[in-house]
């Protein structure tokens, strides 16, 4: 009897947000080091790049015209004004990838978000990242030691709205400790791959199993 070839599944958009200095790049990052079947969705940006930043691959960094003119052809497949500066997510890398049926993973805000779950809805898989206190948000902030005094003060100021989304979100992981945090999320990505409704080639392979071969 030969042997049913893997089950076929729909790709997944994983949306992980949080205020800023959670953790939720270095969750992402965790990730898609270690699981060959998600991607990253690379985002657009008008904000400065920060120290070690590599264009192209952490952002695609834009001059605010640019980002316009992208906007302005339907370039975007969502964006959002965050602290003053552009962010969106460009379409036609994510299209090529649910295509290869790969996972894409979105490190967007709230509002994009959002705009994922009008357009993608189904597919859309949300994870809000909490800190373990505010105290701790504040020194991951200030260690992260990339942005100034301004800047952080203006990211405390903004948590408190950004943290008033969660409850839009599917699932929420406190992010005290990494190695925890980091098990949480590959357990929410595992059961959603395993749902039913995503594994759409069930049905051939329930016949191959059930029906008589020869
Ligand atoms: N809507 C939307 N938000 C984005 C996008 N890319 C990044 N963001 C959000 O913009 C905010 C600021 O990101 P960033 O400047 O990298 O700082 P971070 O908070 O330290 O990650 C975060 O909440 C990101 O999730 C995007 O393409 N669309
Ligand atoms: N569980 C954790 N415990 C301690 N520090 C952490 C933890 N998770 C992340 N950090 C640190 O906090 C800082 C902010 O994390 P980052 O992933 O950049 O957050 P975000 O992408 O949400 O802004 C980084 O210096 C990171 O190394």
């Amino acid at each position: 009897m030969s042997n049913p070839k893997p089950i076929e599944r729909r790709g997944l958009l994983l949306v992980v947000s949080s205020p800023s200095g959670a953790g939720k790049t270095t969750l992402s990052k965790r990730l898609l080091g270690s699981d060959p079947n998600i991607t990253l969705s690379v985002s657009a940006t008008t904000r400065p790049m920060r120290p070690g930043e590599i264009d192209g691959k952490d952002y695609h960094f834009l001059s605010v015209e640019e980002f316009r003119r992208r906007e302005q052809e339907g370039q975007f497949l969502e964006s959002a004004e965050v602290f003053g500066n552009f962010y969106g997510t460009p379409k036609e890398h994510v299209f090529n990838m649910l295509e290869e049926g790969t996972d894409i993973l979105f490190d967007i805000d709230w509002q994009g978000k959002q705009q994922l779950d009008e357009r993608a809805g189904g597919d859309v898989v949300s994870v809000f990242i909490l800190p373990p206190s505010r105290a701790a948000l504040e020194e991951r902030l200030r260690k992260r030691a990339q942005d100034s005094d301004e800047v952080v003060a203006q990211r405390m100021a903004m948590a408190d709205s950004e943290i008033s989304h969660y409850a839009e979100y599917d699932y929420v992981i406190v992010n005290d400790d990494i190695d925890k945090a980091d098990t949480q999320l590959r357990a929410i990505l595992m059961a959603e791959r395993l749902k039913r409704r995503r594994q759409t080639g069930l049905r051939a392979f329930v016949d191959h199993v059930i029906k008589p071969h020869d």
